[in-house]
């Protein structure tokens, strides 16, 4: 046999009126809602009915309670027992049960928000045709009804509500008005709180003139004035709205809520999901028709249509970036310094914006700012290193052989060159090898090659403990003594080793799978022999004074260099110091 749920209905009223909401605040929003509801349901017989919601505040109703009166289309003796006296049940639904689309509500539970601020909640209603119908409901799930002889004056409802005690200050006047005109600024209706109107017609971009009042909303509402408005439109979803522009850089991770009225009824300030995570540097206002809320109201329902505007709104901002890029590069080069952050990441994954990026940003390059499409135009291959310490050390040095070189350091840089080839096959893109410089650097002539070899060496002696080769070359900038280059892998490996060192055995074990495999090139000291004070090291008489020079234009370049300096570099840098020092400080010993 089946039975039904049994249902205790203090728990159900319980949960409907204070654990399905986030704020007792929203119970504004639903008397609202219902006001609304039953205006637009009067007048799919009467256009001309009266539209009208007026709140009267505790300080207005003089005994403490709230009323709201609307001109909707009222409620038979009947229908109060069907619709007010039945949770779940809503005359907004068809016959199928689907939410009918001329009205905001559709779960019939929105009434017991109430209970949240008022432990009795009064209904006086009355329409066409019929007598008044008084419904009083309580918090623990009594209700009754009367028919008083006092008709209402006009067809319409009256809602008041008793407060609970220690809720009194939701139902005040200061309040009331902020919520009101929070919720409900937009509507189609009149709406006042006492003497005073909350609506503020339709909403700021479709008034005549729409940059201009989305603006003034912007700053009023949002507190920012937007770098550039762009419209938006879904006709599936029935959304028209804006995207505004953040004028200052924002958090790529932290998502931008959006602000979202469905049929001019705010939903959430800051609803998430509505557009693609890489657009975080605008903020939406819009206005939907068929997109859903949850059922507390507080987010949109994420369902295949959300999914279908999400990717709309998406192109729509990508095209607005496109067009900037086309008709207006001074303005995108404005937008580029504000969220280039942004705009970058979207182009690892997006071409359209790839092509943005290499046309558009300007990057850091040893021969001056300019963007990657300038860059292979004038140097063919673009050739870059991929961290900003690498760069500083290599750019005068690469600039002096005529090899020109991208700083890839920054945020996502070297990922965006990688990935230049998506956009022609043609695109050459190098990571310099710091060694392959040491190629290019001008061999000695042999005479002096071979007077130099003792000098050569004695300072391999000096640097043989620490792995180092020495390696004698001319080259540019003569100002540089010497220069420390060391191939990636090997550098990566010596990391990793140094890491072992410190780590627990497990880790130290997962460390060591990853240090297989090929042999190291050795790091090399290239000593520029273009250099006066590299000359005069070369001919010093004292093979222990040669040491610690070259001990110590080791230990300058790693520094210059930015290299990871080991226990040993740093105990070498420590000696040829005092070394130096001991020798520049002329006298004898005294004690
Ligand atoms: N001011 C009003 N005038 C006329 N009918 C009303 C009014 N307020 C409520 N009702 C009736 O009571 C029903 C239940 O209202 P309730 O607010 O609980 O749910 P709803 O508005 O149908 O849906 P939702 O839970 O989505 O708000 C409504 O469907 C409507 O028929």
């Amino acid at each position: 046999m089946d039975n039904t749920f049994q249902v205790d209905l203090r728990g159900v009223v319980d949960l409907l009126s204070h654990h399905l909401y986030g704020s007792p605040r929203v119970y504004v929003r639903e008397l609202l809602q219902n006001a609304v509801d039953a205006i637009t349901a009067r007048r799919v017989d009467d256009p001309l009915a009266p539209g009208e919601v007026r709140f009267e505040p505790a300080e207005q109703t003089g005994d403490g309670t709230l009323r709201v009166h609307d001109s909707g289309i009222g409620l038979t003796e009947a229908q109060v027992h069907e619709l007010l006296a039945t949770i779940g049940r809503s005359s907004k639904r068809d016959e199928l049960g689907f939410a009918r689309h001329e009205f905001l509500g559709q779960f019939g539970i929105g009434l017991l928000s109430c209970f949240m601020v008022a432990d009795e909640i009064r209904v006086l209603t009355r329409a066409e045709d019929s007598p008044t119908v008084a419904w009083t409901g309580y918090a623990d799930g009594r209700y009754a009804v009367t028919l008083p002889a006092e008709q209402r004056p006009g067809i319409g409802t009256t809602v008041t509500l008793v407060p609970r005690r220690g809720t009194e200050h939701w139902l005040a006047g200061p309040t009331l008005t902020e919520l009101a005109r929070l919720y409900g600024s937009l509507l189609p209706v009149e709406v006042r709180v006492g003497e005073v109107t909350v609506t503020s017609g339709p909403p700021p971009w479709h008034s005549s003139d729409p940059e201009g009042s989305v603006r003034r909303y912007a700053r009023e509402i949002l507190g920012f004035e937007p770098f550039a408005v762009v419209d938006l439109r879904v006709p599936a979803a029935g959304l028209t709205g804006v995207a505004m522009v953040l004028p200052v850089p924002a958090n790529p991770v932290a998502h931008a809520g959006h602000r979202v009225y469905l049929k001019r009824m705010l939903l959430a300030e800051n609803a998430e999901g509505l557009l693609p995570d890489w657009a975080f540097f605008a903020r939406c206002v819009v206005d939907a028709t068929e997109l859903r809320p949850t059922a507390s109201r507080e987010a949109l329902y994420q369902d295949g249509l959300l999914d279908e505007v999400r990717e709309a709104l998406g192109d729509q901002l990508r095209g607005w970036l496109v067009r900037l890029a086309t008709q207006q590069p001074r303005r995108l080069a404005e937008f580029l310094d504000v969220h280039h952050l942004g705009v970058k990441a979207l182009a690892l994954h997006d071409d359209e914006m790839l092509r943005l990026v290499e046309r558009w940003w300007q990057m850091e390059t040893n021969v001056g700012r300019m963007t990657l499409a300038e860059f292979r135009q004038r140097h063919g291959v673009v050739r870059y290193t991929a961290k900003v310490d690498e760069f500083r050390q290599l750019a005068a040095v690469a600039a002096a052989q005529n090899v020109a070189l991208v700083n890839g350091g920054y945020t996502y840089d070297s990922e965006i060159i990688e990935r230049l080839p998506v956009l022609d096959p043609e695109i050459r893109v190098e990571r310099l090898e710091p060694t392959d410089l040491a190629a290019r650097f001008e061999g000695l002539d042999p005479g002096i090659e071979l007077s130099l070899r003792s000098f050569v060496a004695t300072a391999q002696r000096a640097l043989d403990p620490l792995g180092c080769e020495v390696v004698l070359r001319g080259f540019e900038p003569s100002g540089l003594p010497a220069l420390y280059l060391v191939d990636r892998a090997t550098a990566f490996r010596g990391e990793l080793r140094a890491t072992k060192e410190r780590a627990d055995p497990v880790w130290a074990g997962v460390l060591s799978a990853l240090d297989e495999g090929g042999g190291d090139v050795r790091p090399q000291l290239v000593l520029n022999h273009r250099n006066p004070l590299v000359r005069r090291i070369t001919a010093l008489g004292s093979a222990a004074l040669v040491g610690t020079a070259v001990e110590a234009l080791y230990g300058q370049a790693l520094l210059l260099g930015y290299h990871p300096i080991r226990p040993a570099d740093a105990a070498l840098l420590n000696r040829s110091f005092l070394g130096l020092l001991n020798h520049a400080v002329p006298g004898e010993e005294t004690s």
